[in-house]
């Protein structure tokens, strides 16, 4: 039986730049399960790739048709955001292994829908001093950088992954992104271990 291999970790720990280059990993034989959001595309983001960029009217008729397999919304500075998974046909766990980014709220559904085996944490960990640095460097290279809503996702963060929502998620390894090649060389270890 396949896996979900879910990667999680406070904002700007480097859960897109790891998926990359996971996905490269050609060895490691993972599809990808892409999310839905109704958040508007970044620069340098790609519909399908990163996310679906979708309506709230598209997310209200996956809402209505029953597909949707988990969905959180944020009160953002910009508005209410809506992040989903859709169970629109992307995963068949009898014929592969998948790599998806979520939350810990996200991956407890997960585990519920897809079964307690099938969805394996990769919990990424950066310090907090240098994950607001990473952060803020990023920010400024957007052409209008979000500054008010990059403070709210990191104070939101402190809340919402929590040493005891770490714990009560069942979180037992966490990988350190100090230094990237390091960081994607243990995920790919404990990928090949768990296939
Ligand atoms: N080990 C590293 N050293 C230095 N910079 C890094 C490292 N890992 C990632 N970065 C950079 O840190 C920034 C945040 O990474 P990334 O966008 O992948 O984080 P994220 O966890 O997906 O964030 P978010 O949840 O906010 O979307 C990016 O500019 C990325 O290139
Ligand atoms: N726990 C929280 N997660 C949040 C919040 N706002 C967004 N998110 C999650 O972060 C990732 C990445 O979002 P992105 O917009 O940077 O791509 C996504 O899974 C969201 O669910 C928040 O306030 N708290």
């Amino acid at each position: 039986m396949g896996k979900i291999f879910y990667i999680m970790g406070k904002s700007a720990s480097g859960k897109d730049r790891i998926y990359s280059l996971l996905e490269d990993q050609r060895e490691l034989k993972l599809k990808t399960l892409v999310l839905y959001t109704t958040r508007p595309i970044r620069d340098g983001e790609e519909n399908g790739k990163n996310y679906y960029f979708v309506s709230d009217e598209k997310l209200n008729e996956f809402r209505k048709n029953g597909n949707v397999i988990e969905e959180r919304s944020y009160h953002t500075v910009y508005g209410i955001w809506t992040y989903f998974t859709a169970d629109d046909g992307q995963v068949n766990l009898t014929e592969s292994d998948y790599l998806g980014i979520g939350t810990l709220e996200s991956f407890m559904k997960l585990k519920k829908y897809y079964g307690e085996n099938a969805v394996c944490p990769v919990y990424i960990q950066v310090e907090d001093g240098e994950r607001l640095s990473r952060a803020l460097k990023r920010e400024k290279e957007q052409e209008n950088p979000k500054y008010e809503e990059m403070c709210r996702r990191f104070i939101a963060d402190q809340s919402d992954f929590s040493e005891e929502n770490i714990q009560s998620a069942g979180i037992e390894k966490r990988f350190q992104n100090k230094d990237l090649d390091n960081c994607v060389k243990e995920i790919v270890n404990y990928i090949k271990s768990m296939q």
